[in-house]
């Protein structure tokens, strides 16, 4: 009963408001001072609620991996966490040679949500909202990068841990695994971008059923409806088995390969096409075409003149 999406819908919005969303797009993030969000304060009130650590590997393939790592609470976000996470987002952005991240779990499942704790703890709607924008930057800003990116999930994402399945380019789901957008039971929705992000993904209805019926989503239910790209097999044969990491390096790898200035443009090109109206991303895609013209890549192509058989 869930759609088969393959189209975009899209919405004209005013000059000035354009213009500003352009403005804050740069920066990464949606909300600023402008907003009255202080980056700073919301991150004094997050560290008060410690545990856990995301960790993050950049590999000399230019792949990184990083890692939710939580596991005696099934790798539930801390408020230290979040903090973490945008430390991490921010090396990533300032990463030269970088072309793709691996976003997974610790210890074979990926993530519970918002540590309930602290849930609890900061249960008013102010607080609430703050962590929201906080969470909101950090994912947006995930989303932007200018790395491809692929949430590899094993065992569960609940609640904020699927929202941040939403943020990256690509999910891949192990046999079994289990994508749950949860909210709904503990009387919330989502906040942290992830009901705007999923709209775009599997389109309006498909989400209002994974939202309205908090439906578990598993793998082959998410390749139907276009939330999941691939599946990954879970070989009995333990000596051959590859690991869910193995697999996910190796489906990314398809798309990485060569100069990591040419997959960069790749992304950025993308990315526009996705969130800025026709106008501005046919500007932004030949500024970024200007980048890569001329370049060692493209002399080196011309200079060999392949061909693409
Ligand atoms: C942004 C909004 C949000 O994200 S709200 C949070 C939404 N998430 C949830 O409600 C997840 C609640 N947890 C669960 O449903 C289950 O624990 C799941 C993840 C299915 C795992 O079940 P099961 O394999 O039986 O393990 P378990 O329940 O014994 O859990 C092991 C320990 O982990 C803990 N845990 C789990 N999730 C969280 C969480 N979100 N925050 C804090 N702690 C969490 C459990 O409490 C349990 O801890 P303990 O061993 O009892 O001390």
């Amino acid at each position: 009963t869930f759609l088969v999406k393959n189209k975009s819908s899209y919405h004209e919005i005013s000059p000035g408001r354009e213009k500003k969303r352009l403005q804050r797009q740069s920066s990464g993030s949606v909300y600023s001072s402008i907003h009255g969000f202080s980056q700073e304060e919301i991150k004094e009130k997050l560290l008060a609620f410690p545990g856990g650590s995301i960790d993050l590997l950049k590999q000399d393939s230019g792949i990184a991996v990083l890692t939710i790592n939580n596991p005696p609470r099934m790798n539930a976000f801390s408020g230290a966490m979040m903090v973490d996470l945008e430390e991490k987002v921010t090396q990533l952005e300032n990463w030269t040679d970088g072309k793709g991240v691996i976003v997974q779990g610790a210890a074979q499942t990926f993530c519970s949500g918002s540590d309930l704790n602290a849930v609890r703890a900061m249960s008013n709607s102010q607080d609430g909202m703050k962590m929201c924008m906080f969470m909101q930057n950090t994912l947006t800003r995930l989303l932007r990068l200018p790395l491809i990116s692929v949430a590899l999930v094993e065992g569960n994402a609940l609640g904020g841990g699927a929202e941040l399945t939403t943020a990256c380019d690509f999910r891949l789901m192990a046999s079994g695994s289990v994508i749950q957008f949860v909210h709904k039971h503990m009387g919330l929705v989502p906040g942290w971008g992830g009901a705007a992000r999923l709209v775009t993904l599997v389109g309006s209805r498909n989400a209002l059923k994974l939202l309205g019926g908090a439906v578990k989503v598993d793998s082959e239910l998410g390749v139907h409806i276009g939330l999941a790209d691939g599946v990954l097999k879970v070989d009995l044969d333990a000596a051959r088995a590859e690991t869910g990491l193995q697999q996910a390096e190796s489906w990314l790898s398809q798309y990485t390969k060569g100069p990591a200035p040419v997959i960069k443009a790749v992304k950025k090109v993308v990315l526009s096409g996705r969130e800025l109206s026709l106008s501005d991303a046919l500007r932004t895609e030949k500024d970024i075409f200007g980048s890569v013209w001329g370049g060692p890549a493209n002399l080196q192509a011309l200079a060999s003149k392949s061909k693409h058989k």
